[in-house]
């Protein structure tokens, strides 16, 4: 089939914050092959207005309802919600793409039904940079990877880690490292801060070889990841300085990702790996 003759593919997003307004908004104004089926948030009254304004206002469904009435879901919504928004598009064989990146890992039985059933989980590279280059590494043997997140204290503010420890980010007045481990044990103590970690570390050597130290920075308005890699191939460091969206834990080209990978979807050229 041609790609002029491909079906339009019915797109669900769940979550209207920070990503998922900005995904929406993009869907409505028309990406090729795409057409925006349904959305679904927590609460609806919130987002009338918003969704008022769009050019063709989609419909509000549960979550359990998307999977009737759409080819591809888009999750931008809290981490524990990833189970039940994956499961059916999967399991039918359709497309997932997930933001909410290291609750894959606590939910590993996502990656096998998406297998066994030919569905598709898709991870944007988000927030971060350059993970093209490290699956490219990967196809060879990559030694090491290493990544440092600097972020202003509201970037992390709540997160379990900090809550768990009580550790007082509030009061400080220099930078402090509040964390040094694994991209899995920062999947489990800053769910909604450390994406990032873990999208990188499933790109290159895992969750339990990426190693990740975390500083809360008052003089930061950026939220600063750093990453270095080397490989048999290569060696490359790479930094972003993320903008922080209407969300502050979360950068604004997190969106623009989405966005960018679902124009790639249906694209005549496309470039990057
Ligand atoms: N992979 C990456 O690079 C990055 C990933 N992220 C992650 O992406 C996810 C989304 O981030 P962000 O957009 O900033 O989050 P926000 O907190 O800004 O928005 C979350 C949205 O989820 C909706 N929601 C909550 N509960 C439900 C429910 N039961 N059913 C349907 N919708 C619900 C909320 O609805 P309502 O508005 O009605 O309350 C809200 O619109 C987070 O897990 C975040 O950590 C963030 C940045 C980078
Ligand atoms: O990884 C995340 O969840 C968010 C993040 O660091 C960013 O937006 O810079």
């Amino acid at each position: 089939m041609s790609r002029e003759t491909m079906s339009v593919a019915r797109v669900a997003v769940v979550g209207l914050g920070g990503i998922g307004q900005k995904v929406v908004e993009a869907l409505d104004q028309g990406i090729a092959g795409l057409t925006l089926a349904a959305i679904s948030v927590q609460n609806p009254d919130k987002h009338a207005a918003f969704l008022a304004e769009l050019g063709k206002t989609p419909p509000v469904l549960p979550i359990a309802d998307l999977e009737a009435v759409a080819d591809i879901v888009i999750e931008c919504a809290p981490a524990p919600l990833l189970p039940e928004i994956v499961r059916p598009f999967v399991t039918k064989g359709k497309t997932a793409i997930v933001l909410s990146v290291g609750a894959l890992l606590f939910n590993d039985d996502l990656v096998a039904l998406a297998k066994t059933h030919g569905g598709q989980i898709v991870v944007p590279t988000g927030a971060l940079i350059g993970l093209d280059a490290v699956t490219a590494a990967a196809e060879g043997k990559i030694h090491s990877v290493k990544m440092v997140t600097r972020k202003p204290v509201k970037g992390l503010a709540g997160a379990p880690y900090i809550v768990e420890n009580k550790i007082d980010i509030d009061s400080i007045t220099e930078p402090l490292k509040i964390f040094e481990g694994t991209a899995r044990e920062a999947a489990k103590g800053f769910p909604a801060n450390l994406n990032v970690a873990v999208a990188l570390s499933l790109a290159g050597v895992g969750p339990d070889a990426t190693t990740l130290q975390i500083w809360a920075d008052p003089a930061l308005t950026r939220n600063v990841h750093r990453v270095e890699v080397d490989a048999d191939s290569a060696r490359f460091s790479m930094q972003i300085e993320n903008i922080p969206s209407e969300n502050p834990k979360t950068g604004r080209i997190t969106a623009l990702s989405v966005i960018a990978l679902l124009r790639k979807r249906g694209a005549a050229l496309r470039v990057g790996t």
